[in-house]
């Protein structure tokens, strides 16, 4: 399974080392959460950071957009280094726009949904989408429960993957530790974010290799 560090929970002062130690660790996706303090009642930072730190790392730079009016966000993101812009279904009446603004400019297309959104309001769009996010918290904080009836909606998604032969990722967030992942990965999951699990440990290396190893790389 892909393992995508979580920035939210990383040490502000000293983000460049961090954001090494998780490249050196093999964590394939760096998790970068954008929030206004709209869309989620949390501020976190914006595209000056990501410009400031992608010349610190080869990873996949995996844009999580908690804010509303996304599609002013697109552009900036791009230019400052995203390669995968996550956008809220639930931020926008025009997903599809949105998504189809994201690929325009040379970024994978990523839709999120909440927690209490079904899968079914993306029927009409999986088949142009490179990722769907499932928040396995409410979006807006690190450090929360792991929600456990989110594994029906992982497992609901990847049968239709399967069944309709679709070719996207299925990536959780929220809540993902070494037990939680494994149960994410059972029901169909293939990336997972991961934040105060790996930072607020004093070897965040080493809990990025046990996520992998306990997911079977
Ligand atoms: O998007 C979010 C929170 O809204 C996440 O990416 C968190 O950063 C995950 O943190 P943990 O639950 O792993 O601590």
């Amino acid at each position: 399974m892909k393992i995508a560090p979580s920035i939210l929970s990383a040490d502000f002062a000293n983000l460049r080392k961090d954001i090494e130690m998780s490249e050196k660790a093999g964590a394939e996706y760096l998790h970068i959460d954008i929030m206004d303090g709209h869309f989620v009642p949390n501020l976190s930072f914006g595209e000056p950071i990501l410009k400031a730190v992608r010349p610190y790392s080869n990873q996949i730079f995996d844009c999580h957009l908690m804010v509303e009016n996304p599609e002013d966000y697109i552009v900036p993101m791009a230019e400052a280094g995203a390669d995968i812009i996550g956008v809220h279904y639930e931020s926008t009446p025009h997903i599809y726009r949105v998504l189809q603004k994201i690929k325009e400019v040379g970024c994978k297309a990523e839709v999120v949904l909440n927690p209490g959104t079904p899968i079914e309001v993306l029927t009409d769009i999986l088949a142009f989408v490179d990722a769907v996010l499932v928040m396995t918290v409410n979006p807006g904080f690190g450090g929360q429960k792991f929600l456990p009836n989110m594994i029906g909606k992982i497992q609901r998604l990847s049968q239709v993957k399967t069944e309709q032969k679709l070719d996207f990722e299925i990536e959780v967030d929220g809540g993902i530790n070494e037990q939680t992942i494994q149960e994410c990965q059972k029901a169909g999951a293939t990336v997972a974010v991961a934040g105060s699990y790996i930072f607020n440990d004093s070897n965040p290396m080493n809990k990025i290799k046990v996520l992998h190893k306990v997911t079977g790389d």
